[in-house]
């Protein structure tokens, strides 16, 4: 019992971004990440419902998603004066959608930058495919917890005003959470079979077209993007990778697997590309590279890239920003320096 008490903690009240909690909700907060869901940052939230319109609450919840206002930043309309009187020319600050799966760094890094005026766009939406509140039967929870059912229903009783009716995990990630934090759209993507979540891929695009979306930037997003999408925004979905493609791309290769496979080789790095119809095919647009030593450990390599990944990323989304990308003849994308407008790389 104290194994499970000392992995799950108890909020009574509704975290912001969460939905209403009727007095007999409580909120409990799992600090347990298993294996399988630590590359996604994944954190669970158990949520006690007394009504069995449990599911009436979540698509009442998720139903907002579809008719959310687009985000328009005072500070945007405060940058666009800005660029109006430096540039003369009426072009609008970019307008990003992030896509995440996981726990987004790379999206908040991008964030910073926008708020530390590095980047001069604007994230306008947020998507991921992580639903928002899920409802399961204590059983799932059980097995989720890898404990027993009666161990689950003896300790949330043990803290409870009333009886258990349903058990909800909320399955979401980091980078929702941030969002939601930050008063930034989230949109689930794509619809689930499973549940009533998730827009299908034309609402998606309707939702992005109503925000005017500029670019799309994948950052640790693990479905593919179906070519529908891709046609709807050519040359303008970027997507980046934890190793030096073509090398460890494709479909299988996410996360931690990517790392795994490049720990036999002596390089590794991300790369930023534009995305088309399959996994990790589109055009290069950028490259950093480090090195794997000796002794590195996947976590050690992850990391390392990792940090790296939020500098690129930064760096080519103030790229895509100031218009600064430039199409080869042959097709190559180029970055046109920022401090040297003759140089390109
Ligand atoms: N049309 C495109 N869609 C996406 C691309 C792309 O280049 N073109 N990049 C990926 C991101 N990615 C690598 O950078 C990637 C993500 C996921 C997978 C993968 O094998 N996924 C599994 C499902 C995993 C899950 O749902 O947990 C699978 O498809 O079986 C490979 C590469 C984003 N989309
Ligand atoms: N093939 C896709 C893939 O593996 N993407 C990788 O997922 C991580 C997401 O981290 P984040 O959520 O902290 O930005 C990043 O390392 C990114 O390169």
């Amino acid at each position: 019992m104290e194994a499970l008490a000392s992995s799950i903690r108890i909020i009574l009240s509704s975290p912001p971004g969460f939905m209403e909690s009727s007095p007999k909700c409580l909120v409990l907060r799992s600090a347990s990440r298993d294996a399988s869901s630590s590359c996604l940052g994944l954190k669970q939230r158990q949520t006690l419902k007394k009504t069995s319109s449990f599911n009436g609450v979540l698509q009442k919840a998720d139903r907002k998603n579809l008719g959310f206002e687009c985000r328009c930043d005072a500070s945007e309309t405060e940058n666009y004066v800005e660029m109006k009187k430096t540039s003369g020319s009426s072009a609008r600050r970019k307008r990003l959608a992030v896509f995440v799966s996981g726990g987004g760094s790379n999206f908040r890094s991008i964030h910073e930058a926008i708020k530390g005026k590095l980047v001069h766009g604007d994230i306008s939406v947020l998507v991921t495919d992580k639903p928002g509140l899920q409802s399961f039967h204590v059983p799932t929870v059980a097995s989720m917890m890898k404990k027993s059912s009666s161990e689950i229903v003896e300790y949330i009783s043990s803290q409870l005003l009333g009886e258990i009716i349903a058990v909800g995990i909320k399955v979401g990630c980091g980078g929702a959470e941030y969002a939601r934090d930050n008063q930034i759209p989230v949109v689930v993507y794509p619809h689930l079979k499973s549940s009533s979540d998730g827009v299908s891929t034309s609402d998606l695009i309707a939702i992005l077209r109503k925000c005017e979306v500029d670019f799309i930037l994948l950052a640790g997003f693990l479905k593919l993007i179906p070519v529908e999408l891709v046609r709807e925004y050519p040359k303008s979905i970027v997507n980046i990778h934890p190793s030096l493609l073509p090398a460890f791309g494709g479909k299988g290769f996410y996360g931690l697997k990517v790392h795994k496979a490049n720990s036999t080789c002596r390089y590794s790095g991300p790369t930023i590309h534009f995305v088309d119809e399959n996994y990790d095919t589109g055009r290069t647009l950028a490259q950093r590279v480090v090195p794997v030593l000796a002794d590195d450990s996947v976590e050690d390599l992850a990391a390392r890239v990792l940090e790296q990944e939020h500098k690129l990323y930064v760096e080519v989304v103030s790229a895509l920003c100031d218009d600064r990308i430039v199409w080869r003849e042959d097709g190559v994308p180029l970055i046109r320096s920022k401090e040297n407008p003759e140089k390109l790389y």
